[in-house]
């Protein structure tokens, strides 16, 4: 058996995985060029919308299988984030407002008419790791987080500029996502490298978080495929 990695060595591992991450994937490269066009957009929102309707079930997953009420406390913020306090609130809310700014009506987000099949299964398999695989390497599964901001800052800056049409109120689930993401990504790791005290335990870590990289790549892709036959 392999001794642990020390936290700064382990931590590397994780981070070392941002090459894998989805900033540099095609479709997101063309999306901040403002090489898009208004049917790209709306298939881009209307897919994204299934990832972020399922979030809220992957981490009431994590939550399910986690025995310790001090990760369940830090946790259970994420759901009310993306649900909010009450209809018509949270991050959920702010992305129907983004699909609805690039002209896509809310019912034809709901109903999901446009989610694509590959982005269902990638998405579908992002919730079934958090229901199936030990909580901590659900959790490890959401550090993507870790390398999502400085995207995120830069689509928001590359949208406002080059897609100009889409009124500044599509843009609540960026502004608000951002105010977030670097807290929540340090919580993350913070409890990764906390829980994950074996080898076998920080190897899992990495796998998961190398799965989750593979699963917004195989989002894209899906997007991306579609929009090039469309
Ligand atoms: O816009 C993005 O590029 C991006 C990336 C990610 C990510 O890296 O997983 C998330 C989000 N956004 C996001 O908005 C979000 O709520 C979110 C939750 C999670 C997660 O795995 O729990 N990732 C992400």
């Amino acid at each position: 058996m392999s001794r642990p990695l020390a936290p700064e060595e382990f931590t590397a591992r994780l981070r070392a995985l941002s090459s894998r991450y989805w900033d540099d994937h095609p479709f997101h490269l063309r999306l901040h060029a403002g090489a898009l066009g208004e049917h790209e957009l709306r298939s881009w929102a209307a897919n994204r919308w299934y990832y972020q309707r399922r979030i809220p079930q992957k981490d009431a997953a994590i939550l399910a299988n986690c025995p310790l009420p001090e990760v369940r406390r830090r946790w259970r913020e994420r759901i009310a984030w993306h649900d909010g306090e009450r209809a018509g609130e949270g991050g959920a809310e702010n992305w129907l407002r983004m699909a609805e700014a690039v002209g896509l009506s809310r019912q034809e987000v709901l109903d999901e008419r446009h989610v694509l099949p590959g982005v269902r299964f990638a998405v579908d398999a992002y919730v079934t790791f958090a229901r199936t695989k030990p909580w901590v390497e659900g959790v490890a599964s959401g550090l993507t987080e870790m390398f999502s901001r400085g995207l995120m800052a830069r689509r928001l800056a590359d949208m406002r500029e080059r897609y100009p049409w889409i009124a500044e109120d599509g843009f609540a689930y960026f502004t608000s996502r951002l105010a977030v993401v670097a807290d929540e990504g340090k919580s993350t790791l913070d409890i990764v490298v906390r829980h994950c005290r074996t080898r076998e335990q920080q190897d899992a870590a990495v796998a998961a978080l190398a799965f989750k990289c593979d699963v917004l790549r195989a989002i894209l892709d899906a997007v991306d495929y579609h929009a090039s036959g469309s």
